[in-house]
């Protein structure tokens, strides 16, 4: 398996479209996102990277190679440095929720789940989705937006496109095509299985701050 991430990239090209039209995504992209959507997307956020960074703590934990581990230890920490200066912008405190979704808790608990009791390459295939559609989705807007100078979500768009965060989803992709070049054929699958269904779960993230979903009772 040469270039595990391409052909999931392309297997899941379909979520990646979908999210592009999605009206949580149009409306960020143009200025228009209502910003009560906007702080339940952020409060269910701050909700989602708690539970995040400890998914990769742990998955660090488990890479044999030391270099892995760093990288992957470092961005639990990254989180911690740069999504809490975004939640600091952007969240109003009165506002702070303590209840997740339910999305957010089905994404939360899947990833929690894959990294306690799968497979290191499982783990890998599903928590790269998080890395590697906010780099898509956040090149895709800073590319088609007209109002860089005038959209009130600028510094969530500039977060997610451009450089710096290049490097850091180039190297999630790069440690995980390693560890499927020496996957067997079922584990590949698995693989497969796992990054879809973190694809999806995004999708339904995005879905779900718009629709403000609550529980059913
Ligand atoms: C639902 C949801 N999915 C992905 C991200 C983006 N993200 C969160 S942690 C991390 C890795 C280190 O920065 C990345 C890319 C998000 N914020 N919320």
């Amino acid at each position: 398996m040469q270039d595990w991430y391409k052909l999931a990239r392309e297997q899941t090209d379909y979520i990646l479209e979908a999210i592009k039209q999605q009206p949580f995504i149009r409306e960020l992209m143009n200025g228009t996102l209502p910003s009560d959507v906007f702080q339940f997307y952020i409060n269910q956020d701050a909700m989602y990277l708690a539970e995040y960074k400890k998914v990769l703590a742990t998955l660090g934990v488990k890479c044999p190679h030391e270099d892995d581990t760093q990288f992957f230890l470092d961005s639990a920490t990254g989180i911690i440095h740069v999504e809490n200066a975004l939640h600091q912008i952007f969240l109003k405190d009165n506002e702070l929720a303590h209840e997740s979704s339910p999305t957010c808790e089905l994404y939360t608990s899947y990833l929690t789940r894959m990294v306690a009791n799968r497979s290191l390459e499982e783990a890998l295939a599903a928590v790269l989705p998080c890395f590697t559609i906010y780099k898509e989705i956040g090149d895709y807007i800073l590319e088609h937006q007209t109002n860089k100078a005038d959209n009130q979500y600028q510094d969530w768009i500039d977060t997610y496109g451009g450089e710096e965060f290049a490097t850091s989803v180039n190297n999630a992709v790069v440690i995980t095509n390693k560890y499927a070049a020496n996957a067997s054929e079922e584990v590949l699958q698995k693989m497969k299985a796992a990054f879809v269904k973190a694809s999806k779960l995004e999708w339904m993230f995005w879905d779900s701050a718009y629709t403000k979903e609550a529980w059913k009772i």
